[in-house]
C-alpha cells in the first residue's frame, strides 16, 4: 500500500476514467492527494466517477480519436505529473472477419489516438519530469488469436512505450499489461464461463482486479520506479506465459 497523500501536488490526466479500469485509476489517484483529469466520450460516465471521488476530480466529454479536440485539449491542462492512456478496446473477431475499416478502428484507437495524446501532453510533462502509464494486453507479441487487430496495435504501444523512453530522457513512461481483469467491459465482449476458462488456465488461476491496476499506476506515478523506464510490466497472474492456443478456444480462421 503507497503511503496517503504521497501524490499531493500531483496533476493526472487519465482516459476512459468513466468505467472499469479507469474509474478505479482515477478514484485512486484522487485518494492518493492527485488532481485527476478524467476524458472520455459518456460525460455521464466520468459524472459518476466524479460523484465517487468528490474534490480533486474534474472531467471533459472527449474522444482522444478526434485528434485536433484532444490536442487542444491536453495542451491546455499545461504542466502535467501522470498522463495514464486507458482508454482503449476491441471487438473480438476471427482475423478472416476483420475488415479493413474494423482493423483501421481498433489500431486507431488503441495505437495512433494514443500516440497523439502522448505526444500532445509532451511538454507539459517534460516540465515536470512527469510519467505516461499506457494500459495494454498481456503479451501481444505471443499472438492472441480473435484479436489480430488489437494484439497488432497493443504490441506497437510497447514498441512506442519504448522508443520514446530512448528519445525523451526527461519522461519516464511504462506500459502496463493486465491479463483478465473483470469489469463491465470485458463482459460485454466474452461471456463469463469464457473468461472463467481463461482465467482458470493462468498459472495463478486468478483474474487481476481493477484495485491491484490501480495501485501499479499510482506506484509509477510516484518515485518508486525512478530507475525504470520502457519497461513493459505485466499483470497477468502469469497468462502470457503461456501460449495464447492454450488459453484461447477458437485458433482458426
Ligand atoms: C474467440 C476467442 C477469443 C479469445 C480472446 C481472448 C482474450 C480475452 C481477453 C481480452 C482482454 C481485453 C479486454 C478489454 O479490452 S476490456 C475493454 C472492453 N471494451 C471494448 O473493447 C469496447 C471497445 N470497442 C469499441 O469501442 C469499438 O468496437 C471500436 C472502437 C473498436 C470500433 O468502434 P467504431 O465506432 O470505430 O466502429 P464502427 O462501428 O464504426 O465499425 C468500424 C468497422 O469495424 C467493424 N466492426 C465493428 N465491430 C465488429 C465486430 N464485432 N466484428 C467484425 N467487425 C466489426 C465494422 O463492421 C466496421 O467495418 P466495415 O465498415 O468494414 O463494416
Ligand atoms: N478488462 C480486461 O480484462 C483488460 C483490459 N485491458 C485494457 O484496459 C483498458 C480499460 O479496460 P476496461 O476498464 O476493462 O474496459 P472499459 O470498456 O470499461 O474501458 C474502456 C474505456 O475507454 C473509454 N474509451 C473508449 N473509446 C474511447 C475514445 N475513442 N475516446 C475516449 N475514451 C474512450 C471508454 O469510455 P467511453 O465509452 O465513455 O468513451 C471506457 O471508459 C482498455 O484499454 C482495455 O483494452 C487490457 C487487458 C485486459
Amino acid at each position: 500500500m503507497l503511503p496517503d497523500g504521497v501524490l499531493r501536488g500531483k496533476t493526472a490526466l487519465v482516459s476512459g476514467a468513466g468505467s472499469g479500469i479507469g474509474r478505479a485509476v482515477s478514484l485512486r489517484l484522487v485518494e492518493l492527494g492527485a488532481s485527476v483529469v478524467g476524458v472520455g466520450r459518456r460525460a455521464e460516465r466520468l459524472a459518476e466517477t466524479a460523484s465517487l471521488a468528490g474534490e480533486g476530480f474534474r472531467y471533459q466529454a472527449l474522444d482522444i480519436r478526434d485528434r485536433a479536440a484532444a490536442g487542444a485539449f491536453v495542451a491546455g491542462l499545461g504542466g502535467l505529473d501522470l498522463l495514464v492512456n486507458n482508454a482503449g478496446g476491441q471487438f473480438i473477431a476471427p482475423a478472416s472477419a476483420i475488415s479493413p475499416r474494423g482493423f483501421a478502428a481498433v489500431a486507431d484507437l488503441n495505437l495512433t489516438a494514443t500516440a497523439s495524446m502522448i505526444q500532445a501532453a509532451r511538454e507539459g510533462l517534460a516540465e515536470r519530469g512527469g510519467r505516461v502509464v499506457n494500459l495494454s494486453l498481456s503479451a501481444p507479441e505471443r499472438g492472441i488469436p480473435g484479436l489480430a487487430h488489437s494484439a497488432a496495435a497493443r504490441a506497437g504501444i510497447a514498441a512506442l512505450t519504448r522508443t520514446l523512453a530512448r528519445q525523451w530522457p526527461g519522461i519516464r513512461l511504462f506500459c502496463l499489461a493486465p491479463g483478465t481483469v473483470l469489469t463491465e467491459g470485458v463482459g460485454e465482449e466474452l461471456p463469463p464461463e469464457q473468461l472463467a476458462r481463461i482465467v482458470a488456465k493462468t498459472p495463478l488461476g486468478r483474474d487481476t482486479s481493477t484495485a491491484e491496476v490501480a495501485e501499479w499506476v499510482a506506484a509509477l506515478g510516484t518515485g518508486i520506479a525512478d530507475a525504470v523506464s520502457g519497461s513493459l510490466i505485466e499483470l497477468d497472474g502469469g497468462s502470457g506465459l503461456v501460449a495464447a492456443a492454450s488459453l484461447n478456444e477458437s485458433e482458426q480462421a
